[in-house]
């Protein structure tokens, strides 16, 4: 698992930096922000569901981070938002998926844009999946990269606080949206 994280890591900076680079900013922003210690792997597993229609194995939702590395083995179950519509994403245990995340939709001024997804699981099957999350710090504070902005500026700590509160408060994730200027 740690040579995995490892080359996902570098595999993340190089990836946010060509993205960077592809609004006209070099930056070196993620790697002074998005340290070793503030990223990390979590590991996926779900169970078979004998009612797969009605039970996500993870619900809907944006990812709270910068960008995600996701690998997911050959039984399938990710599903994203494109065009309005839900769309499963062929399982290829070669490939490596990534999204998007809510802070560079934010860093990019909705340039790029965070995808929403959400895994379904399979009747008979148990699947895994590894996603490695380019976090900053929670000190780091989130500015838009060209003007006007279309969010305020805010740290890290902020938006997971906002997130925990609305979780709590409304049961879901309100996200950017809290943000808008
Ligand atoms: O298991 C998957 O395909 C999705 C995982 C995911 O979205 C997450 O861990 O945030
Ligand atoms: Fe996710």
């Amino acid at each position: 698992m740690e040579p995995f994280a490892t080359k996902v890591a570098i595999l993340a900076q190089k990836l946010a930096e060509i993205l960077a680079e592809k609004l006209g900013h070099k930056s070196s922003f993620f790697q002074e922000s998005c340290l070793p210690s503030t990223c990390y792997l979590r590991l996926n597993r779900y169970p078979p569901c004998p009612i797969p229609s009605d039970i996500y194995g993870l619900m809907p939702h944006t990812d709270s981070d910068f960008l995600t590395i996701l690998h997911q083995d050959q039984v399938g179950g990710l599903q994203l938002v494109k065009d309005g519509q839900w769309i499963a994403v062929k399982p290829n245990p070669e490939a490596l998926v990534i999204n998007i995340g809510d802070l560079f939709q934010a860093w990019s001024n909705d340039c790029y844009k965070s995808v929403k997804h959400c895994a379904v699981t399979h009747p008979t099957k148990e699947r895994f999946s590894a996603a490695y999350f380019l976090c900053p710090s929670y000190e780091t504070v989130i500015e838009s990269c060209s003007m006007p902005s279309v969010y305020r500026k805010f740290s890290f700590r902020e938006y997971r606080q906002k997130v925990q509160e609305d979780v709590q408060l409304h049961g879901y994730k309100v996200g950017l949206s809290r943000f808008l200027v």
